[in-house]
């Protein structure tokens, strides 16, 4: 990547299905080594801007470059957790199996791991901790240790770019710290920019650069405490919005946009 070459870089975006758009005018260069945590109300368009940044979907209007090109279909530079779905119980694959296509997966046919993957697969199972469950049959797995899996997964080739869709569901409180961890020693050790969707702020709030907040066709993008706070949610809901702080923790009260259906915005961190 050329230096200063944002790792993400979205220009005058909107995104729509149909008639319906989800959001406009998005511009967000994200740096390498940033971790943005992506949060919003149910339907706000958060899974679908990962779409847009693994070329899956195309936007309505504006440009979204990777590393300084046009996105693409199967771009190896990005790692990706995609949101949960369980594993069917017959998948024929064991957990170090699962992880090891996270740098493999693209070729054809079986191959004898070398000692180098072996070796890699085995650290991230660790930092996951999987390693208990490394010879398990994936399908059989809880959906918190598959969870641990997919996030093993997408680390595991050391992309320069790793989106994560709701990565700590299904987590118990103890792995969502050590996965939010994860992510942050990683962008640490490569330099990788992290994009993290989440519903709940507090357990990336140590780590995230920034806070892209999509809600109601509209957004705000800055530094936590900027994006976080009464005044800024308010005003982006068009609704009282009431934002606490206790313990150290982040907590939403209120803040359905007018276009949203009244429970669609089930924040954890709402109280
Ligand atoms: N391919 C598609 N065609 C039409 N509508 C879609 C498509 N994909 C998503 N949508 C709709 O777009 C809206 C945004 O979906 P998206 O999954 O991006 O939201 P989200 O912010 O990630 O929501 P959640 O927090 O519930 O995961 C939803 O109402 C969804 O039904």
């Amino acid at each position: 990547m050329r230096s200063g070459t944002p790792a993400l870089r979205l220009s005058g975006a909107s995104l729509a299905y149909g008639d319906r758009r989800l959001w406009s005018g998005l511009d967000l260069d994200v740096a390498p080594g940033e971790f943005i945590a992506v949060l919003g109300a149910n339907g706000a368009g958060k899974s679908s801007l990962l779409k847009v940044v693994l070329g899956q979907q195309p936007l309505e209007r504006g440009t979204v470059e990777v590393a300084g090109r046009p996105v693409q279909r199967g771009n190896r530079r990005i790692g990706y957790v995609p949101q949960q779905k369980g594993l069917d119980p017959a998948t024929p694959l064991r957990a170090r199996d699962f992880v090891r296509l996270g740098l493999d997966g693209h070729r054809w046919g079986p191959l004898l791991p070398s000692r180098r993957t072996r070796a890699s697969v085995d650290r991230v199972l660790e930092a996951v901790g999987a390693t208990a469950y490394a010879d398990s049959p994936v399908g059989r797995l809880s959906g918190g240790e598959q969870q641990r899996l997919r996030v093993a997964q997408s680390i595991v080739g050391d992309p320069d770019l790793l989106l994560a869709d709701e990565p700590l569901l299904s987590l118990d409180l103890n792995h969502a710290a050590a996965v939010s961890a994860l992510f942050h020693e990683s962008r640490l050790r490569t330099g990788a920019a992290v994009v993290f969707v989440t519903h709940d702020v507090n357990p990336v709030l140590p780590y995230a650069d920034r806070v892209l907040y999509l809600a109601g066709g509209r957004f705000r993008v800055g530094p936590p405490d900027a994006v976080m706070n009464s005044a800024t949610l308010s005003e982006l809901y068009g609704s009282p919005v009431e934002v606490l702080r206790s313990g150290g923790r982040v907590l939403v009260a209120g803040g359905a946009a007018p276009s949203e259906h009244p429970h669609a915005h089930d924040h954890e961190e709402a109280s």
